[in-house]
């Protein structure tokens, strides 16, 4: 169990992977001048050894957040995920230790879809093996294999934020565009949802994924699913690496089955920019590889520093949850001048609640405003009473932590 009462210079922010210099500014315009700052991924001993004082720590898609190193982590008390997905962080080891996960749910959504409707158009060109041929000297000027993206059938598996983004992208190409999703999804435009993915990927020209990365995703496409796709077709990924199978995919191309590729994500993906890249798919000049910048934009990068480095700094300041993606969701107020906040993370189980309020009535507190939310593992409580004394809230604190079922406390004001 971990009590914090800490000045803003105590709070450590760990940044990791070159995030955008717009979330220094964002939390030191909060007041966060504590901020370690790293251009790339750390090994996972310099990881070890940065969090043994961080407060907070952000990432991107790089740095894996296993229950192991969040367990060693002493003081950590909030993950951002200065990207769109959390696939990297164990959600459940973070919840259990009280720790929320932020991440940025749109900011870069437009532009992946604008980067896979490029691609869908540069292969239907042919254009990658051209240009790869004009590098060298060879001029092939062919129509053969080239066609337009008017009329053709994109099928998008995966018909979320990106997908649907995409999808309207697509239409104003006149395009055909066919969705499949586990869920129901209210088509945009003229889209069509498909019940099934074996139909789908049979009546598809260009198939492109944008599924995030779970235990119903992994491998999703693979010999059998590439086998039903249509003579000539594409297949884009830009969601995650662990969804295609990349063996399947290489004879794929071997044998002519997929006339193109566009894979900007990998099973395994390079710590930093000056550790090799190696992907069976080098090979392929009908294969456009790019190494995961699907969401690598000026104006993406900008958002998201801005957007996650906010929710840290709320988190730290007010103890607002809003959008953490593992956790009950607070939206709170700044407390009312003269109020001392405390918070208290405990796991879900009953009479925690009764013996936190009890604590209070004890020491004679009226308890001024009380936010609770729970879900199925943890409860969040935020407690406003009017402001005691430094010694006396320290005091309250230390017994709030000691109520049972609690996994962290803390004083704000
Ligand atoms: N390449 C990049 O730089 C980049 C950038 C942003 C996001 N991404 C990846 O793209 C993924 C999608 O992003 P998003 O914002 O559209 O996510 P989202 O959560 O808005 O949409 C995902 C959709 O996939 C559907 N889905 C889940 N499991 C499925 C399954 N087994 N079969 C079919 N559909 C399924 C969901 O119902 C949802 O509609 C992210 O999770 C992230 O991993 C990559
Ligand atoms: O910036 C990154 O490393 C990840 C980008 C993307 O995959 C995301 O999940 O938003």
């Amino acid at each position: 169990m971990v009590v914090q009462a800490l000045t803003k210079d105590e709070n450590k922010f760990l940044l990791l992977e070159g995030v955008h210099p717009s979330a220094i500014e964002t939390l030191k315009s909060a007041g966060f001048n504590n901020i370690e700052y790293h251009k790339g991924a750390l090994s996972r001993s310099e990881l070890e050894a940065a969090l043994k004082d961080a407060r907070f720590i952000g990432i991107r898609s790089r740095t894996h957040l296993t229950k192991d190193i969040i367990d060693a982590a002493p003081k950590l008390a909030g993950i951002g995920c200065f990207c769109i997905g959390t696939n990297q962080v164990e959600l459940d080891a973070a919840t259990v230790k009280g720790i929320p996960v932020f991440n940025a749910p749109f900011s870069n959504t437009r532009s992946v879809a604008e980067l896979v409707l490029a691609e869908a158009i540069l292969l239907l060109r042919r254009v990658p093996e051209a240009n790869a041929k004009a590098h060298q000297g060879k001029w092939n000027k062919l129509a053969t294999g080239s066609h337009e993206a008017r009329g053709k059938n994109l099928g998008i598996i995966g018909y979320g934020h990106i997908g649907s983004q995409l999808s309207v992208l697509a239409e104003s190409l006149g395009m055909n565009v066919y969705f499949y999703d586990i869920e129901t999804k209210l088509p945009l435009g003229n889209a069509k949802q498909i019940s099934t993915m074996k139909e789908l990927l049979a009546m598809s020209d260009i198939v492109s994924m944008h599924v995030p990365e779970n235990s119903t995703t992994i491998k999703m496409i693979g010999k059998s699913e590439i086998d039903m796709m249509k003579s000539g077709s594409i297949l884009i990924n830009a969601s995650r690496g662990s969804v295609i199978d990349i063996e399947a995919l290489t004879q794929a191309l071997e044998n002519n089955k997929l006339s193109g590729a566009a894979i900007d994500v990998f099973p395994s993906e390079p710590a930093t920019n000056n550790d090799p890249f190696e992907s069976p798919l080098c090979k392929f000049d009908n294969v456009i590889i790019t190494p995961h910048i699907g969401g690598s934009t000026s104006e993406a990068q900008e958002n998201i520093g801005i957007e996650v480095a906010t929710k840290l700094a709320k988190y730290s300041d007010t103890g607002a949850t809003l959008s953490a993606v593992n956790f009950p969701e607070a939206s709170l107020p700044i407390p009312a001048k003269g109020s001392s906040r405390f918070i208290n993370i405990h796991h879900n189980q009953p009479g925690v609640l009764t013996a936190i309020n009890t604590l209070f009535a004890e020491q004679g507190l009226n308890i001024s405003a009380q936010y609770l939310q729970t879900d199925a593992k943890i409860g969040y409580v935020v407690i406003d009473i009017d402001r005691v004394e430094q010694n006396k809230a320290e005091e309250l604190l230390v017994k709030l932590k000691n109520v049972v079922g609690t996994i962290r406390a803390r004083l704000l004001f």
